[in-house]
């Protein structure tokens, strides 16, 4: 018998990119919805009065007067062993690296800190509705095996690696260009395809990998099906420049990943804020993605992304947290500031775009969109009740709104932590909000 299990809410999801048929062939909006899940996929969407007739005797029906299930949220970019260092003082880049990011990852040596801060990392992914990331560890092995332990308990969609890391970092936080291969082949080994979980190879940037370890990375990357490829570019003008230096026989700094075969579908760049026009064409043209991090570019003073210009080169964009560069873990954050970053370039972020690229473009950029990132039937019953009345500011302001883009607008603008009621994930609630 399978078990089925109906929940009734506003429904909305995006089956389209507004930008390329329109706001209104872009999304599906149940006023009085019902979402059909059966056996961790969703069955059946549409207006509770047509479906709840159709269900079986005694299926259990959950109703959330006041909300509105969306699909889990898609973070395409996340640091799970920065949990420590979010918020910290006055640096750019380079210097929040030395400062605070290197000394707080050498921590996870130890498999007891690693298993700790895994849980607290995946409490507040889910506390915030997040359902799959795209995750750095740290150069320890161990650290993913922790990572990847806490999210097959909770049967998480979730892609995570290893850091390479051969120079330009402390001695506690380095491998070797082979010593790197063969602990990442371990993990691949023993994790990839497992249950929900993918592996991806991850050089932590250019600066901090010799062309040595950069080859083998790309030899991992075609050795495995369905790998992926995670790393920074262009995120910080000082940045940038370092990379010139450290490799000037390449034409840039996508060429030093280029050159080394790590890119295509299933690479995905965080920022690329600096990206020349010829580097947005080769990233479009090769099915690559680059992870928008705006709470990120801002608190670190990196710079605002351009997302016209990189999706006008049909390049897939996500959107990232970049905890802890970045200083919050809620993609409604997220989208509140990509909102500003957008605003200062005379570029618009409408609410069915903001989710789109909270949902649906992140799952697209992640070549998972078969199985996650709307609530279409067959889909992975991962997804995320908003609570209208999470706050009295967000509760009188959407009594105020007259149209779901101005609600879902306010929403987004408003919203954090405190709007995600409850998150499912596989059809199972890994997530409730106290109260
Ligand atoms: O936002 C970032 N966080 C990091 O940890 C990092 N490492 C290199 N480049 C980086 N950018
Ligand atoms: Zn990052």
């Amino acid at each position: 018998m399978p078990s089925t299990k109906a929940y009734r809410a506003a429904l909305l999801h995006c089956l389209a990119d507004p930008r390329e048929v329109g706001i209104e062939q872009a999304h599906e909006y149940f006023e009085d919805g019902l979402l059909v899940v059966e056996d961790g996929k969703v069955a059946r969407i549409g207006h509770a009065a047509e479906l709840l007739p159709t269900l079986a005797a005694g299926t259990e029906v959950v109703e959330y007067p006041d909300a509105l299930i969306t699909p889990g949220f898609v973070d395409t970019h996340i640091h799970y062993p920065q949990v420590g260092v979010i918020g910290s003082y006055g640096a750019q880049l380079l210097d929040w690296l030395e400062t605070y990011t290197f000394p707080n990852e050498g921590r996870f040596s130890d498999m007891a800190h690693a298993r700790g801060q895994a849980e607290l990392f995946l409490g507040e992914l889910l506390r915030n509705g997040t359902t799959t990331a795209l995750v750095f560890g740290t150069v320890h092995k161990q650290s993913v095996d922790a990572f990847f332990e806490a999210c097959e308990k909770r049967n998480l969609r979730m892609i995570a690696g290893k850091v390479l890391m051969d120079r330009n970092a402390p001695e506690f936080l380095t491998d070797t260009a082979e010593s790197g291969y063969a602990d990442s082949r371990e993990l691949i080994e023993r994790w990839h395809g497992k249950g929900r979980l993918h592996y991806a190879v991850t050089p932590r940037f250019a600066p901090t990998s010799t062309p040595e370890q950069l080859t083998l990375a790309g030899k991992l990357f075609a050795e495995f099906p369905d790998l992926y490829m995670h790393t920074h570019i262009s995120e910080n003008k000082q940045e940038v420049e370092w990379v010139k230096e450290l490799f000037p026989e390449r034409k840039g700094y996508l060429d030093v990943y280029d050159h080394h075969g790590l890119i295509g579908p299933r690479s995905v760049f965080a920022h690329g804020i600096h990206l020349c026009d010829d580097e947005c064409k080769r990233l479009g043209e090769t099915g690559s993605a680059v992870s928008f991090c705006p709470t990120s570019n801002l608190f670190l003073g990196s710079g605002l992304f351009d997302l016209a210009k990189v999706e006008g080169f049909g390049v897939r964009v996500g959107l990232g947290t970049d905890v802890g560069g970045g200083t919050s873990f809620s993609q409604l954050a997220s989208l509140n500031e990509a909102y500003k970053v957008l605003q200062l370039q005379g570029q618009k972020l409408d609410a069915f775009k903001a989710l789109y690229l909270a949902t649906l473009g992140g799952a697209r950029a992640l070549y998972l969109d078969d199985r996650i990132g709307n609530l279409q039937p067959g889909k992975e019953a991962d997804f995320v009740v908003l609570d209208y009345k999470a706050t009295p500011l967000i509760d009188y302001r959407l009594s105020q709104a007259t149209t779901l883009q101005e609600k879902l607008f306010a929403l987004m603008i408003l919203g954090d932590d405190r709007a995600v009621k409850e998150t499912f994930a596989a059809g199972v609630s890994v997530h409730r909000k106290a109260g």
